[in-house]
């Protein structure tokens, strides 16, 4: 068994009115993928929220091994046509070091590299107002990629885009795993997806949770709500 990145402890966390997780107990093996699914309004986002250290348990333990660096990949939101920026510099937004736009060797090389791993090398000067939904995601996942993170959180990334897209994105993410040992948690409603391209998943339901080998999915009994397999937010 691999060494967990990642180990919560008899979690427990509500807001105020509202309890959300009672006893959550899981492990995060390292280079494994895992899916987070769940209902609208069950508490995904809050996890991550609590693993990302934006919000304290009110009872248990969330433990990292000591290397993790994580890495967020949001679902892409709305771009204006118009926005100017190029896929490279929109990639570099968040990480750029003084004196933009002289980059130093050694982001030039990281900058590369992450459009490299995202196969958006040969469209790193096209506009992000006139990228496709699928370039607008990756480029996004190449934000992430930038800082080497260990432990990559995509949250509803896949949420925008059509069937082909997805199944191309999670591919792209199922690659960067096997290759580079990336640790993956893959928040989603899309229980196909969970299936083909993640080990576990975390399924949140109301006052449980059940956390299983994919391979043990049964679609058909799942909670109503997650079968459509549709995701909020559908194609820009
Ligand atoms: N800051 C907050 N204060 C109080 N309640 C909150 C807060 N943030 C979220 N909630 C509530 O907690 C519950 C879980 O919200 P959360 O966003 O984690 O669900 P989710 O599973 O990610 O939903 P979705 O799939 O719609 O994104 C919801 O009822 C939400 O209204």
């Amino acid at each position: 068994m691999t060494a967990p990145l990642l180990t919560v402890d008899h979690l427990s966390f509500g807001f105020r009115d509202r309890p959300l997780y009672e006893d959550l107990s899981f492990t995060l093996p390292r280079g494994s993928m895992t899916s987070l699914i769940g209902a609208n309004g069950v508490g995904k986002t809050t996890l991550v929220r609590l693993l990302m250290g934006e919000l304290q348990p009110n009872a248990g333990t969330i433990t990292f091994t000591a290397d993790m660096k994580l890495g967020y990949v949001p679902q892409f939101r709305n771009i204006d046509s118009e926005f100017p920026l190029t896929i490279a510099s929109f990639v570099q937004l968040n990480q750029l070091g003084h004196g933009f736009p002289w980059h130093t060797k050694r982001e030039k090389v990281a900058l590369h590299q992450a459009l490299a791993q995202t196969h958006l090398l040969e469209r790193r000067n096209l506009a992000m107002g006139r990228a496709s939904g699928g370039e607008k995601q990756k480029a996004y996942l190449a934000q992430a990629l930038l800082t080497q993170p260990n432990f990559l959180i995509l949250d509803e990334a896949t949420a925008s885009l059509d069937v082909n897209t997805k199944e191309e994105l999670m591919g792209l993410v199922k690659e960067l795993n096997e290759t580079l040992g990336l640790t993956v948690l893959f928040v989603t409603h899309d229980l196909g997806l969970a299936k083909a391209y993640t080990d576990q998943y975390l399924l949140l339901t109301p006052g449980h949770y059940e956390m299983r080998a994919t391979d043990q999915m049964d679609i058909a009994t799942m909670p109503d709500e997650l079968k459509s397999g549709e995701e909020e937010e559908a194609a820009h």
